[in-house]
């Protein structure tokens, strides 16, 4: 960890993270069939699958949002696994762009967003008093849907998070390195003074990609990284989240389900009324849900 990123867990806070949780039932204590009362939220009891903590890179605690008056988020408790790809699923508007928000504090600049629960980044409270919302950002980057390069060049793009934080090493290094990581060194290694928003969309993409693992996070998070990009684009950045896979956790909002289906380790699956109903290996999830609402969205019945 970064000591710019400096947050505290006490003992207390790691026990409280231990105990088991509400969204926690045995699979033998999870029934496959739900009934959703008419013209009530859906009452679904979730199948989460429990990552151990030492495994656990970021776990949410009864994470709920509202929006003003709105929740957004039914209380969500779950830990996402080190290095690997977890795909957030979901029909639109069921809060998965929220969940990936509250990680590393995105929805702080939303004025309407308040938030309850705890999100913890290796078992320290991320909303604690202390904790520098910049900083945590380098540790747990992001990526958008559409590519937002800074209107700088390629160089300065990738070399903006390193010098805000004060690196003061061989930056050309860290840059051509970033770059590397993001498969995108090759296409751009002769242009880097041009201006990063001469790029393709995928170019462009993959160079967001390049900027968010500059600062070497632990965590990146892709809000539908490939849903502006063409298919020869798409299959790029989805071969990068399976490189990146190897070195960082990746968490992923995905319309895509053959996507999610194609790059992911874990899914947690949200559905309307933004509650988290089934999280576990990406296999198990597309070929045998436990949940029947999970399986009628994946099947395509509904969403
Ligand atoms: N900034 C905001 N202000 C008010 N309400 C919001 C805001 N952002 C999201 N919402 C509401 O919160 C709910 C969840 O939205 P969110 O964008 O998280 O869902 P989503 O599953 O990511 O949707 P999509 O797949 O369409 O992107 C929706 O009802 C949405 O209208």
């Amino acid at each position: 960890m970064s000591d710019s990123y400096h947050i505290q867990g006490t003992d207390a806070d790691s026990s409280a993270a231990a105990d088991p949780s509400p969204n926690d039932p045995s699979p033998s204590d999870s029934p496959a069939n739900e009934t959703v009362r008419p013209g009530e939220t859906e009452e679904l009891t979730p199948t989460i699958e429990e990552i151990p903590e030492s495994q656990s890179v970021i776990r949410s605690e009864e994470l709920t949002v509202h929006y003003g008056d709105e929740q957004a988020l039914q209380p969500v408790t779950v830990g996402i696994p080190e290095r690997e790809v977890t795909a957030i699923i979901g029909p639109s508007g069921c809060g998965k762009s929220t969940y990936l928000r509250c990680l590393n504090r995105m929805n702080d600049m939303i004025d309407a967003a308040r938030i309850s629960g705890t999100v913890r980044f290796r078992g320290a409270d991320v909303y604690a008093d202390d904790v520098d919302p910049v900083a945590l950002r380098r540790k747990i980057g992001m990526v958008f849907q559409k590519p937002n390069p800074f209107p700088k060049s390629i160089y300065d793009n990738v070399a903006y998070g390193l010098k805000i934080q004060g690196f003061d090493g061989d930056m050309d290094a860290r840059v051509e390195q970033a770059l590397r990581d993001a498969a995108l060194w090759d296409e751009v290694k002769d242009q880097l003074d041009s201006s990063g928003l001469d790029l393709s969309g995928g170019q462009q993409q993959r160079l967001c990609i390049a900027r968010a693992i500059a600062p070497d996070p632990e965590v990146v998070l892709m809000d539908e990284p490939a849903s502006a990009l063409d298919p020869v684009a798409t299959a790029k950045v989805e071969d990068l989240i399976a490189d990146l896979s190897e070195r960082y956790t990746v968490i992923i909002v995905t319309h895509n389900m053959q996507q999610a289906a194609r790059i992911s380790d874990k899914t947690a699956v949200f559905l309307t009324g933004g509650q988290l109903v089934e999280f576990g290996d990406t296999d198990q999830i597309f070929e045998n849900p436990e949940n029947q609402r999970v399986e009628d969205y994946i099947t395509g019945k509904f969403g």
